[in-house]
Parts: C-alpha cells; structure tokens; sequence
C-alpha cells in the first residue's frame, strides 16, 4: 500500500484531501506546520527518516498575495526554499513529489489560454516565490514529480474568496468587484479528487507539470453574481475596473489555464466552475443549519 504525506493538511487543500482520504487504498501520514515546519531541510529529513513514505503532497503554502508584498523573505522561505528542500529530500529517498502551483505565474496578457510550457513572467512577491520554487523543484527534478498549477481556490475549510464573499454580501446592500480580471475558479475538492485519482498512475522520470480548474472562465464579478445567486443572497454587486480597486499586490488580467494535457494523460472530467460552486455553498449551507 503507498504511504502518503501530506503536508500543510490544515490549509484548504489539505483538508480536503483529509476528507477523502477515507475512500482510498493509501496509508495516509497528515502534517500540519506544528508536526512539520518546511522551512528546514533539516526538518523535513528527520521526518522522512522517521517515516517510510512513498508520496509527498505539498500542500503548505504562503498564500497572502497581498501582505506578501511587504514579507517577501517569508513568502520566498515557504513557497522557493522549502519546494527546494522538500524536492532534495524526495530525490534522495526516492520518493514521488506532487506539489502546486499558482495562476500567479503568469503576467496575464495572454488571449488564449495559458499552456503548461508557457513562458512565466509573474506580476507580484506571491507569484515571483512560487515561481521560484517551481524553477527549483524542475532543476532538482526528483522521478514520478509533478508540478500541479492551480488558481482561485475555494472551500468550506479555511478563508477564500467565496467565504469572503458570503459574509460581506450578507452585511452590506452593495459589493465593488472587479471585472476585469479573468480566470477560472477551482474547488479544493475537485482538486482534491484529481490528486487522489492520477498518483497512482504516476510513471515518468523528472517533473512534470500540469493545470488544473474547474471548467469554464470567469470574472472576479461573475464568480461574486454566483456566489450570491447560490448564497439565496440579495446585494447588489457592482463591476468595478481593476484601475479603481487598488490593492498592494497586482495580479494578472487574465490567467485561464489549458487543461488538455491532464485531462488527457489521466483520463479526468473535470466538473463546470458553477456546478461545483453551487456544491461547496450547499455545504456550507448545511453546516450553518447544523
Ligand atoms: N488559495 C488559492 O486561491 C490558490 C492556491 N494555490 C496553491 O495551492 C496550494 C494549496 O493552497 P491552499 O490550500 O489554498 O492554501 P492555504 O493557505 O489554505 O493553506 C496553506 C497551508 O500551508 C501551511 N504552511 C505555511 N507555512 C508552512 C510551513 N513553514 N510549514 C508547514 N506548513 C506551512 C499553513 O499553515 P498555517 O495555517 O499554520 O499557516 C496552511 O495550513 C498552495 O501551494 C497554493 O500556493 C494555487 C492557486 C490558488
Ligand atoms: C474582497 C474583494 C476582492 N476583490 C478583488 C480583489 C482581487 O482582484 C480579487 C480576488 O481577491 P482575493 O484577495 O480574495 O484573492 P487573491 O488572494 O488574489 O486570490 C489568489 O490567491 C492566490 C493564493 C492564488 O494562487 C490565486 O490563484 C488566487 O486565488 O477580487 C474585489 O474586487 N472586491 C472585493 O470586495
């Protein structure tokens, strides 16, 4: 049976790969930074040497595009350095390495979407750290790798745009969201699932990267009319121009992703970007009823 860590099992990612984990033939070993803080090689070894493990997930991330702005050495320690150190310990205690990546690469001024081989030019600190740490774990290129590029997560667990949203529709009469940002939103369970699904299969040498959303694309403003319409929330939600909503970090004007190649390899369908929203606000529904 594969032994299987995941590390950063309190984030969003994490914790959905947790309530899953149940369905799988795997053993699972979940960490979180208290058992496991990434930012030392030294740490990361004794855990492997402790532990047999066949496969790491690296959940654990520096996900504050904003503050990253101002903690660029704590960005880069968690999102370069410690993929760094993770990909040198799974080389050498051969093991498989699936870690995840951001939209964030890219500059966004693409007119079609972004395939895995495109060039990355990455607009802000958080995007620059984890394109780092990509560029780090490919030199490195630990066998069976993959590098799973990802964007707009949301979940029932932990704080996402979707639960921000939520709450400040249910407070105010009127939301300003921009509408000049284009990507595709991704429900951590979905990529969850699809993690969980393709390790197995894994049998390449090096790294290899993938994308994955959910299907279709949006704007910022059109995933916040969602929310509300499936929230049963009624607050009227404004497009606004990036130009007029500043914010320290920028970020990309548009960052769909392909995801031919994943759905090709693996043999995955991948659920529309509505269908799987109208999902995760259903359960976060029934929580607050329960
Ligand atoms: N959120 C998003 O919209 C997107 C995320 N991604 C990527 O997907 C992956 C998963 O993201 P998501 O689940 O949303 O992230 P979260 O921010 O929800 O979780 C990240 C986790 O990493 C942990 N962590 C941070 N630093 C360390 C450390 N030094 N040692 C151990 N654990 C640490 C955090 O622990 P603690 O709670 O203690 O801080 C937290 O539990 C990340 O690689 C992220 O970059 C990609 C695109 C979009
Ligand atoms: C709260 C709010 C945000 N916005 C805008 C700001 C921004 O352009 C966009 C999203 O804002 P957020 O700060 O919630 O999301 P942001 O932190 O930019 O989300 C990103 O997180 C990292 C980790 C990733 O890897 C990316 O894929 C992406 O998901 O919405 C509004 O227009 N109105 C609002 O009321």
């Amino acid at each position: 049976m594969l032994n299987i860590l995941v590390i950063g099992s309190n984030g969003q990612l994490g914790a959905e790969i947790r309530s899953l984990s149940h369905g799988y033939p795997f053993q699972f070993l979940f960490t979180t930074r208290k058992e496991l803080d990434i930012s030392s090689l030294e740490n990361i070894n004794q855990y492997l040497n402790a532990k047999k493990v066949d496969v790491i997930i690296n959940c654990a991330a520096y996900t504050a595009v904003d503050r990253a702005e101002t903690e660029e050495e704590q960005a880069n320690l968690v999102n370069h350095l410690a993929v760094q150190s993770i990909a040198k310990a799974a080389q050498s205690f051969d093991i498989k390495l699936i870690h995840v990546s951001t939209d964030y690469v890219f500059e966004g001024i693409a007119y079609q979407p972004y395939l895995e081989d495109a060039l990355t030019n990455p607009k802000n600190i958080y995007g620059k750290s984890k394109a780092a740490g990509e560029r780090a774990m490919c030199n490195i290129n630990p066998d069976n790798s993959l590098i799973i590029r990802t964007s707009w997560v949301y979940s029932s667990f932990g704080s996402n745009f979707v639960k921000t949203m939520l709450k400040l529709g249910r407070k105010n009469d009127q939301l300003k969201v921009i509408d000049d940002q284009i990507g595709s939103p991704t429900y951590a369970r979905d990529l969850a699932k699809a993690i969980l699904d393709i390790l197995p299969n894994l049998n390449h040498t090096g790294v290899e990267i993938y994308h994955y959303t959910n299907e279709g694309v949006c704007t910022w403003y059109d995933f916040a009319k969602s929310i509300m319409e499936f929230g049963d929330i009624d607050c009227n939600v404004l497009p606004q121009l990036t130009e007029n909503y500043p914010t320290p970090a920028k970020r990309p004007h548009f960052s769909v992703m392909s995801k031919y190649k994943i759905k090709e390899k693996f043999n995955i369908e991948i659920p529309y970007w509505r269908d799987a929203l109208k999902e995760c606000i259903l359960l976060l529904k029934n929580e607050d009823s329960a």
